[in-house]
């Protein structure tokens, strides 16, 4: 593999662009609007300056790394890349009409990997012309630090392009755990029912947002307490991910906490709105509830 593309640049599409770019690959990253790309690559910027700050990374890579990304709004770009990496919005529609758009672009060897967080591989890949050779490529956030790549087959899904994309992830760095085709597979099965009953603990006045979250870091010692978790991962992603859940098990367990469904209809969506369950407008994120 030479070339990925990447379509979506917001927080995993730029976390996925910065990790293939470090790695010595060629990323062609493609969003709807520039003024989102170049946030993108500021965004890329950033985080590779703080791992040459830290060492990690010699400033001459990282320049190189940054040399390696392009950007545009233009499906046409992604012709000559090896595998495109979907990181859209976590709406199905909104990915199949990627797809759609995408696949009269690309090489009929291309691969294509989406890095949804919960959708069915099989139904996405059924929209594309290449069932074969499309795949789930789940990156966990924030990319640069993570170790996990989960990866999901469809039922049609080739064994050659799992291997492609299992090789692609472990000279990443990542580490593979793979997970059958369900809704939102592994991580988030588990993951975001913590998530969503934090949100009813929260909804229910069992505790405020400081000390739910005080109480499952000191407590259980998770990194980030569930509600700031749930404001880093985004609460509309959150929320299509319980959605997912809850249509597609059929059971009562998933329902979204309808104060999870307010926020995301309120525009309230964590830190990319910079307000969530925390308000991020000052310095230090300042509780709302
Ligand atoms: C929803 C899905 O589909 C699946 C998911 O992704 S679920 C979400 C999974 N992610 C998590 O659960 C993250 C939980 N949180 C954490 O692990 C930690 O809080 C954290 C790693 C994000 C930050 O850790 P911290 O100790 O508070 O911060 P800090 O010491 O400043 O940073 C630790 C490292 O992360 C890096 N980092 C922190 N935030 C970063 C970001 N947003 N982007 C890139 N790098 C970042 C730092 O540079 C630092 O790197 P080094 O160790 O290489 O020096
Ligand atoms: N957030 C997380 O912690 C994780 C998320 N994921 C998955 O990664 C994917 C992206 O999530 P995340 O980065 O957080 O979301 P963001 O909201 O940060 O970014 C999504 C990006 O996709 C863009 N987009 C929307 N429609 C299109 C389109 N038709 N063509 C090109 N770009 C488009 C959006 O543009 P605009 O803003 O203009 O709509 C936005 O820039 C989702 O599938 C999510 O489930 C996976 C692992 C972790």
């Amino acid at each position: 593999m030479r070339r990925i593309g990447v379509i979506g640049a917001g927080q995993m599409g730029s976390g996925i662009a910065h990790v293939c770019a470090v790695a010595g690959l060629d990323v062609r990253m493609v969003d709807l609007a520039e003024d989102v790309l170049s946030r993108a690559v500021a965004l890329v910027e950033r985080n590779l300056g703080r791992q040459v700050a830290r060492g990690k990374l010699a400033d001459a890579d990282m320049q190189a790394a940054l040399g390696r990304i392009t950007t545009g709004t233009d499906y046409a770009a992604l012709g000559d890349c090896d595998l495109v990496i979907e990181a859209a919005t976590e709406n199905e529609e909104v990915k199949r009409e990627i797809f759609k758009q995408l696949v009269p672009h690309l090489s009929a060897e291309a691969l294509v990997a989406t890095n949804t967080s919960s959708i069915s591989i099989t139904r996405l890949a059924a929209a594309t012309d290449r069932p074969g050779r499309f795949v789930g490529m789940h990156f966990m956030n924030p990319v640069p630090v993570m170790q996990l790549v989960e990866l999901i087959r469809g039922i049609q899904t080739e064994q050659a392009t799992f291997e492609a994309v299992k090789e692609l992830a472990e000279r990443l760095g990542k580490t593979v755990s793979v997970a059958e085709d369900f809704p939102a597979f592994i991580v988030n099965r588990i993951l975001l029912p913590m998530i969503n009953e934090a949100v009813y603990t929260l909804y229910e006045g069992v505790g405020s947002v400081e000390s739910i979250d005080t109480a499952m870091k000191l407590g259980a010692n998770h990194p980030m307490g569930p509600l700031e978790l749930a404001d880093f991962i985004g609460l509309d992603t959150c929320l299509a991910i319980m959605h997912v859940l809850y249509d597609g098990l059929a059971d009562s367990k998933y329902r979204p906490c309808p104060l999870l469904v307010k926020y995301v209809e309120a525009g309230w969506l964590g830190r990319k709105t910079k307000r969530g369950f925390y308000d991020y407008g000052g310095d230090t994120p300042v509780p709302t509830r």
